[in-house]
């Protein structure tokens, strides 16, 4: 965790979202501080990904605000969105690679179509960011000769080329075998450790991004029930977040030792 924790990167107050009848945010207030770890955990449909589609300026809330680094997105232009978004960094699913191109023309892409660097400057850039992601070697391959894992490693070394204040990550492990999983969250550890940027992630990886969470904030019922640390969030009297905890984690206990047994165990 860093030292300028205070400062708030993004806050969605009031955030409401329908699709037709559906209504998916019901009233979303959440913080994230600069330089700390964000996850957002909830079951499946609820609205994760949703929440960091406004976040990204990507959608429109129906009522509410949503402020990245003090401007609210649902109030400014698209020329001043894009500038905000040349903060962002973006890790999804898939890792949404062009098949079409190279690795190194991949992770060159961003800086290629939002900066006026020089080839130069775009090698030596492109070529530090691969080898923070032990790819060395791989610049020459396209999407399709390299494997699931590599893939999603090309994806965060494209998400952090242009030094994104904020990166988001949405399932970043998702498809990957323990090993892979590990080997994401060994490098997000060491680039963020490095380039100390903000990050929020969706997952459903739990209990193994809580080792990674400076906040964990459970999305259920069209509300952030709680954003707090990991170990406050495995020990929370809030019934959903403690129905999220058991299910994910198995049955907490009710003496406060026992509850610190299953947390130093599980974590
Ligand atoms: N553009 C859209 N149009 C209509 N419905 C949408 C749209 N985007 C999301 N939804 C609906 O909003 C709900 C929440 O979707 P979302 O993908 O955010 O869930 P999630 O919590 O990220 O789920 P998962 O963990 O399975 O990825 C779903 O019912 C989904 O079908």
């Amino acid at each position: 965790m860093s030292d300028n924790q205070e400062k708030i990167a993004i806050e969605l107050i009031d955030v409401h979202k329908s699709f037709g009848r559906q209504q998916v945010l019901r009233g979303i207030n959440l913080q994230v501080r600069e330089g700390t770890t964000t996850v957002i955990v909830g079951a499946s449909g609820q609205g994760k990904s949703v929440i960091l589609k406004h976040m990204l300026g990507l959608i429109r809330p129906d009522r509410g605000q949503v402020r990245v680094f003090g401007s609210d997105l649902t109030r400014i232009g698209k020329k001043q969105l894009n500038k905000i978004r040349t903060d962002f960094g973006v890790l999804f699913q898939n890792a949404a690679l062009f098949d079409s191109l190279t690795v190194f023309d991949n992770v060159a892409l961003p800086l290629r179509e939002r900066t006026d660097a020089s080839e130069a400057e775009i090698r030596d850039n492109v070529m530090d960011k691969l080898a923070m992601m032990d790819l060395e070697g791989a610049e020459g391959k396209y999407p399709a000769q390299i494997s699931g894992g590599m893939r999603k490693r090309v994806g965060l070394a494209r998400a952090l080329v242009l030094q994104p204040r904020i990166v988001f990550f949405d399932e970043p492990t998702t498809g990957l075998d323990v090993h892979k999983s590990n080997e994401i969250y060994r490098l997000f550890h060491k680039t963020q450790a490095k380039l100390k940027y903000t990050a929020v992630i969706v997952s459903h990886d739990v209990p193994k991004i809580f080792k990674l969470a400076d906040y964990v904030a459970l999305l259920a019922e069209g509300v952030i029930q709680g954003c707090m640390s990991p170990e406050e969030f495995q020990l929370s009297k809030n019934p959903l977040i403690r129905d999220f905890v058991e299910t994910t984690m198995g049955p907490i206990y009710s003496s406060a030792e026992e509850e610190d047994s299953v947390l130093y165990e599980t974590v």
